[in-house]
């Protein structure tokens, strides 16, 4: 992964990736996308995958031009799961059916946590992720989604945890947050069921928070969305993720203490005193640069 500021971090980008398209449709809008873009695969998430999703992440976190980030994916379908059958899956790997049992277990877990560290790298992006689903998504594909900070889909998308039917406990996250956005019921049904479910499903349970009649008008719509909070004060809206997140793990009174001391010191901000400046003068408000 690269390190230093920002201008390295966009060169980087530009460098490109194997599994991922990343790129920023509108130059006018401080919006990327990144696109899962093996559709002849389905989007199945390759080792490829595993490796550019935290890198993407971990770049667009430096990249001051993107204030809020698009997950998409390209084909027919969202993304097929994790890739079965491919060379490098190290779930299936040689090494995980070692002589040694503790080498190997070792070894799985090893590459669980890897791959786990993958999907939370969406959640440790500063940056708002905004799935846009469209088709299916199966298995590892609700693993990624649900790290994601908002979901929304088109009419033709379903949702399926299919580990269940595969003969494993789903270990990418999806049993760990799902039920803090569909509730325990909701997260137990598709957990253990492994049923597919609609959009309009989806979004009844919260799974999704609006479903659009179509893949161009999702498209169109979430280009929207994300770049209204991308012209939102940066800080504001970083800050609104890492509370929301710090909030969902601990109690309601440590996450009062959190965000006070939070507050305490971007209570101070220049965008502070701009929106209150631009709410007296009757104008639109001029938020700092990151
Ligand atoms: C050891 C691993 C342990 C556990 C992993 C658990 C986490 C999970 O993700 S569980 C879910 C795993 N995924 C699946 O069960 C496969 C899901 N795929 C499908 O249901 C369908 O492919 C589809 C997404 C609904 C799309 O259907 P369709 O449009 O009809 O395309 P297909 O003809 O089925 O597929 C086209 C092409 O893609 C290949 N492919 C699809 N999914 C995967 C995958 N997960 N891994 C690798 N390759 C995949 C499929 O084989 C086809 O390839 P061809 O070479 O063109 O035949």
């Amino acid at each position: 992964m690269a390190s230093g500021g920002a201008s390295d971090a966009e060169a980087e980008l530009r460098r490109g990736f194997k599994a991922l398209a990343v790129t920023r449709p509108d130059p006018a809008a401080a919006v990327y996308e990144v696109r899962l873009s093996r559709p002849a695969q389905r989007n199945a998430l390759s080792p490829d995958s595993f490796a550019e999703i935290p890198r993407a992440m971990a770049l667009l976190d430096r990249v001051p031009a993107a204030r809020a980030v698009v997950l998409s994916a390209a084909g027919p379908h969202f993304c097929a799961g994790i890739e079965l059958g491919g060379p490098g899956n190290p779930l299936t790997a040689p090494f995980s059916r070692g002589a040694d049992p503790a080498a190997a277990a070792e070894g799985l877990r090893r590459a669980i946590l890897g791959m786990q560290a993958a999907l939370t790298a969406v959640e440790l992006c500063r940056k708002p992720v905004i799935a846009a689903v469209h088709g299916a998504c199966v298995g590892g594909g609700v693993d990624l989604v649900a790290a994601c900070d908002i979901r929304y889909c088109s009419k033709d998308a379903t949702f399926v945890l299919k580990e269940v039917d595969m003969a494993i406990v789903a270990d990418l996250g999806a049993l760990q947050r799902l039920p803090r956005i569909v509730g325990y019921g909701n997260a137990a049904d598709l957990a253990l069921t492994g049923r597919r479910i609609t959009a309009a499903e989806a979004k009844e349970m919260g799974l999704v928070s609006r479903v659009f009649d179509s893949k161009q008008e999702l498209d169109a719509g979430v280009a929207k969305i994300a770049k209204e909070i991308s012209e939102k004060s940066a800080n504001a809206v970083m800050g609104t993720k890492a509370v929301l997140l710090r909030s969902r793990d601990i109690t309601v009174e440590q996450g009062l203490e959190h965000v006070a001391t939070w507050n305490s010191g971007m209570l101070r901000s220049d965008d502070l005193m701009e929106a209150i400046k631009a709410f007296m003068e009757k104008r639109k408000p001029v938020f700092s640069k990151l």
